[in-house]
């Protein structure tokens, strides 16, 4: 019997889901619904969804299982409207937010009316947004976060594990109190601190333009986070604030610490908070997930580059690899350019580097 899969917002994630199906559950048939009409068409035509329905109350009464795959606000406001609509028993709803307490206090309607919503985090994504970026290997060897209610039958739980094999994401059960604290460190104050160190470097740059060209390096990798969707980190940062607000007290004490052993020059305490730190992260197992970092880019130096740009993509079509982006990064002196070219996967990313060295003159880097 076919599975009726409703996914709700068909950005970055929820069509990286839906290809992810897709690959395993041959019996899935993806309803595609958004605010974007464009999109779900767009979606349709690149067979990310196979049907689009515009009727979200029609399309969610059919459903067997629903994904919300919305910024975490617009997730919020469709439980709440979910909760009014007549859905099947058996209905499984689920959620991709980065924040949990917030969104399973609101599934609470849902329980109400006797509907099953099990929260859903996948650990994995990127900077990009929209149903372009999206990937059927974002979310491979990746963590993928469960938050159960206990009023879910096995076999539902069963049947949603079932339906993200196809993402080859490791399932971690976590209560969502304890997943807020964890991905608030691991994941909101690393985009708090890449967006206020961009801010910094801005008022610099202001009083110093020669400093944007100098951005390289350690700025680049620590700040990647900063090209985010601000919509989508408003959201998590105010459905997380009680705990970031925390985190951020401490990180402001921990960095005053920092100044304090500078100013007296204590040259032991400062080479001991620079060692901590690289114990610290040389020990954190790299798990090599689908695609965070988030990406696949290759950077290439290229000499006038609006000729270089034709010149590189014709290389890469005659040696069958698709990119899914590609951008002017800066120019020094307009002499050079740098070409970012982003693909789906770490195996077109080596073959694009290995095309690019053997055809043309360009350096490239992997970053
Ligand atoms: N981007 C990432 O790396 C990750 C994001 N998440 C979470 O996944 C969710 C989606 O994020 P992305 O896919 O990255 O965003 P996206 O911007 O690529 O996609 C958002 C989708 O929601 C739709 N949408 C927005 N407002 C809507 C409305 N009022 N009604 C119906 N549809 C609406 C958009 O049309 C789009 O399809 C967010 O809650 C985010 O916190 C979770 C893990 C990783
Ligand atoms: O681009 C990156 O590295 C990210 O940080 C991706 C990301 C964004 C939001 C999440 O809830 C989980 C992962």
């Amino acid at each position: 019997m076919k599975k009726n899969i409703l996914m709700i917002g068909i950005g970055l994630i929820g069509s990286s889901i839906a290809l992810s199906i897709k690959e395993t559950t041959k019996n899935a048939i993806i309803v595609g619904f958004s605010h974007n009409e464009k999109e779900l068409f767009g979606a349709k035509s690149h067979q990310i969804i196979d049907k689009i329905n515009l009727n979200l109350e029609k399309a969610a009464q059919e459903a067997d299982v629903i994904f919300l795959c919305t910024p975490v606000s617009v997730t919020l406001k469709l439980i709440q409207e979910l909760s009014t609509f007549s859905l099947k028993e058996s209905v499984i709803i689920t959620d991709v937010g980065s924040t949990k307490v917030e969104i399973m206090n609101q599934a609470q309607v849902l329980l109400d009316k006797g509907y099953t919503f099990i929260g859903g985090h996948p650990m994995a994504g990127s900077h990009k947004s929209g149903f372009l970026a999206g990937n059927k290997d974002l979310f491979e060897n990746a963590y993928y976060i469960l938050v159960p209610t206990g009023n879910e039958m096995n076999e539902q739980m069963t049947c949603l594990t079932d339906l993200l094999t196809g993402t080859r994401a490791k399932i971690v059960i976590l209560d969502a109190y304890e997943h807020d604290q964890i991905t608030g460190i691991l994941s909101h104050m690393p985009h708090i601190i890449a967006a206020q160190l961009v801010q910094q470097a801005d008022d610099l740059m202001v009083q110093n333009p020669i400093s944007k060209k100098l951005a390289a390096g350690g700025f680049r990798d620590i700040t990647r986070i900063a090209s985010s969707d601000p919509k989508m980190w408003t959201d998590i940062s105010k459905s997380n604030a009680v705990i970031l607000e925390k985190e951020i007290d401490n990180w402001l004490v921990k960095l005053s610490d920092f100044k304090d052993i500078l100013k007296s020059d204590k040259e032991v305490e400062i080479f001991n908070f620079f060692e901590r730190s690289k114990k610290v992260r040389d020990e954190i197992p790299v798990h090599k997930e689908g695609t965070i970092p988030g990406f696949h880019d290759l950077y290439i130096n290229v000499p006038d580059y609006p000729g270089a740009i034709a010149e590189v993509t014709a290389i890469l079509a005659k040696v069958n690899i698709s990119l899914i982006n590609i951008k002017i990064m800066e120019t020094r002196d307009d002499i050079f350019g740098i070409l970012r070219i982003s693909f789906k996967n770490e195996k077109d990313l080596f073959l694009a580097k290995e095309a690019v060295a053997k055809h043309t003159p360009y350096e490239s880097v992997i970053n």
